[in-house]
């Protein structure tokens, strides 16, 4: 079973650093717009050296000259996992991996944020598929374009599996203990939920980072995760 990814949704390094130290094993974290804006690619370094796997969710979207050369430049950070907006077509997607040649890092793409919800999806982005469809029209066209996986909710895993192939990653955010708020998230699930309808990996934020005791939420998560609770 993959490890939990804990997305490290914090604005400093000394932050991070505080947090990394509650753990006593090699973990596979996510570092996002907030972190790397504010502390850049040597925090990235720091963290891989400490032995940690790393997802570097920048979910780039943009014409695809621009995301290749920025994918050059993200190639040499070695980290395990980046992605970009599906949104931006299968060109875009390509010219991505493109970029990504000759890295052992993993690209995936977003589908549908799990902050969004099927109303919105129709009154903002004026899709008039169901979101489910729109999800599994993105893993497509991800997997067209030969990315590893896409970034889905727990809700479209299991489809997506079907349709890309189960070894097609689908990586789970929006993942709640039962009891949990849903925050600004839309579509959510339980870690034992994710197991249980095809997720691969899950990502957990608040959930771990704004516990009492992160380490101890972290041990449950992934207990719950791998079936041991
Ligand atoms: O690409 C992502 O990681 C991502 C995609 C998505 O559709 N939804 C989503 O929540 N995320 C990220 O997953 C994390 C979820 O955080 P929590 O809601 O606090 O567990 C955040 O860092 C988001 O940026």
């Amino acid at each position: 079973m993959n490890k939990p990814i804990i997305a490290l949704d914090f604005s400093s390094k000394q932050q991070v650093e505080e947090f990394l130290s509650r753990f006593n094993e090699p973990l596979f974290v996510k570092v996002g717009m907030e972190l790397f804006y504010q502390e850049g690619p040597d925090l990235v370094r720091t963290i891989k050296a400490m032995g940690h796997d790393i997802f570097l969710d920048l979910k780039l979207h943009d014409i695809p000259n621009t995301v290749e050369s920025a994918m050059r430049g993200l190639a040499k950070l070695g980290v395990d996992l980046t992605n970009v907006h599906a949104a931006g077509g299968v060109e875009m997607m390509e010219a991505a991996k493109r970029g990504l040649s000759g890295s052992e890092t993993k690209l995936i793409a977003v589908t549908q944020l799990t902050s969004t919800s099927e109303e919105q999806m129709h009154s903002d982005q004026l899709i008039a598929a169901s979101l489910h469809d729109s999800v599994l029209h993105y893993a497509k066209k991800a997997k067209q374009a030969g990315l590893d996986g896409v970034v889905c909710s727990v809700l479209e895993a299991a489809a997506i599996s079907e349709a890309c192939g189960e070894s097609f990653m689908r990586v789970t955010p929006g993942i709640r203990p039962a009891d949990a708020a849903a925050d600004d998230q839309k579509r959510i699930a339980t870690p034992q939920e994710a197991r249980l309808k095809g997720s691969t990996h899950i990502v957990v934020g608040r959930a771990i980072t704004k516990s009492e005791n992160p380490a101890a939420s972290y041990g449950q998560i992934k207990n719950e995760w791998s079936g041991l609770l």
